[in-house]
């Protein structure tokens, strides 16, 4: 088995005629966000078409219906996902379980080395190497691996002084902590230990021991998973708050956000089996439900009808592609990467919880050097 993970083309900033070699600015040089474009992410595993034990073989028809889905045996879990989100905006990227949400973060953070390697990557405008993407930005995982007999704020004081030690004063280390505080509304469970916060204010002290950093982008796996609604909106909320006082650039994938929530995002990337089916404000989800004669019902919000709804979509969609109204680049390389996030650094020292990223095939998936 073998994985085919190809990214055409990632602009940060606007896409200029002529390609400039970026000059690669440190992390803690960057003022406010990244204007964020890529285009042409494709991801492909290879599959065994041949289930290796006869035991647990499918039937015949079901092996049939399986091979329908594989093209030689290889499987598109991204399709030309084509996305942008600009300085201080939040893009929310939904779609069913599946659709490839998760993939999709972990390429633009590089998490999963693409393979051939990348073929052209602009940072605000200028040529750059895939590592200078993930040098500017931060990546919250779904599960909080946090100390947990450390305080919220020793927490991220751990987690500044681990990075930015050597840069920061104690003074202006203590200074942005406390603004975190503010910003994650942790103020009040500062001197809590982790180990007896709750469910939502865990998430919120992961997402402060990334933001701590200043990255311009942070991306962020389903981050308010496992909560009840009103936790997710006080995470969603929070973020909102940190794109706009802060300028970063927000990406985050979310399961069924509730309509107070969905208006707190700039912009929506539905996919569905990998593809992109919507990219643009839930404002033009609407139009595009209804563009494809699909009524929405009273007291539901257009992101959560739309996700249920994806077979309808992509039936339009296959409509206007026939059209030919779409022609998608070819899939281009890109390079292999190797950076381990803070995270993963608590990770291994606790030993708390096994790596989540492993990837669950037998296939060669080239992650960051330490993951
Ligand atoms: N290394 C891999 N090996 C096999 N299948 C994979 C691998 N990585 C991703 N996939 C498949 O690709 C598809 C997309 O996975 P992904 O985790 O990105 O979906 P998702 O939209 O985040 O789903 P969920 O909302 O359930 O978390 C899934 O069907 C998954 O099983």
């Amino acid at each position: 088995m073998g994985v085919n993970k190809s990214v055409n083309k990632v602009v940060m900033g606007h896409t200029p005629d002529t390609v400039t070699p970026h000059k690669c600015m440190p992390k803690k040089a960057r003022a406010g966000g990244c204007d964020v474009q890529a285009t042409g992410i494709n991801y492909r595993i290879a599959v065994s078409t041949h289930p290796p034990l006869k035991v647990w073989s499918r039937s015949d028809d079901d092996a049939q219906e399986h091979h329908h889905h594989l093209i030689n045996g290889v499987r598109h879990v991204l399709r030309n996902v084509t996305c942008r989100v600009r300085p201080g905006e939040l893009l929310a990227i939904v779609g069913p379980s599946g659709a490839g949400k998760s993939t999709l973060l972990e390429i633009l953070d590089g998490r999963l080395s693409p393979s051939p390697p990348l073929d052209l990557l602009l940072l605000d405008g200028a040529a750059a190497a895939s590592a200078d993407l993930r040098r500017v930005s931060g990546y919250v995982t779904q599960r909080d691996v946090l100390f947990p007999l450390l305080t919220v704020r020793e927490t991220l004081l751990f987690s500044a002084r681990l990075r930015l030690g050597a840069t920061l004063l104690a003074k202006d280390m203590d200074a942005r902590v406390d603004a975190l505080l503010d910003d994650l509304t942790l103020r009040r469970v500062a001197a809590t230990r982790i180990k007896d916060l709750s469910g939502g204010e865990r998430r919120r002290v992961s997402i402060g021991v990334e933001a701590v950093h200043d990255h311009a982008v942070l991306i962020l796996d389903e981050p308010t998973s496992g909560l009840d609604s009103a936790s997710a909106l006080q995470i969603v909320g929070a973020l909102r708050a940190m794109a706009e006082t802060r300028g970063q650039t927000v990406l985050l994938s979310i399961h069924q956000p509730g309509a107070r929530i969905v208006k707190m995002f700039d912009s929506v990337l539905l996919l569905a089996a990998g593809s992109v089916l919507h990219h643009g404000t839930a404002d033009q989800l609407r139009s595009l439900l209804a563009d494809a004669g699909l009524r929405l019902p009273p007291h539901v919000d257009a992101v959560e009808f739309s996700i249920d709804s994806v077979d309808a979509l992509r039936a339009h969609r296959r409509l206007i592609s026939a059209d030919g109204l779409q022609q998608a680049p070819p899939p281009q390389p890109a390079p292999a990467s190797s950076r381990c996030t803070l995270q993963q650094l608590f990770q291994l020292h606790s030993k708390q919880v096994a790596d989540e990223d492993t990837p669950t095939m037998a296939v060669p998936i080239h992650k960051k050097e330490g993951s």
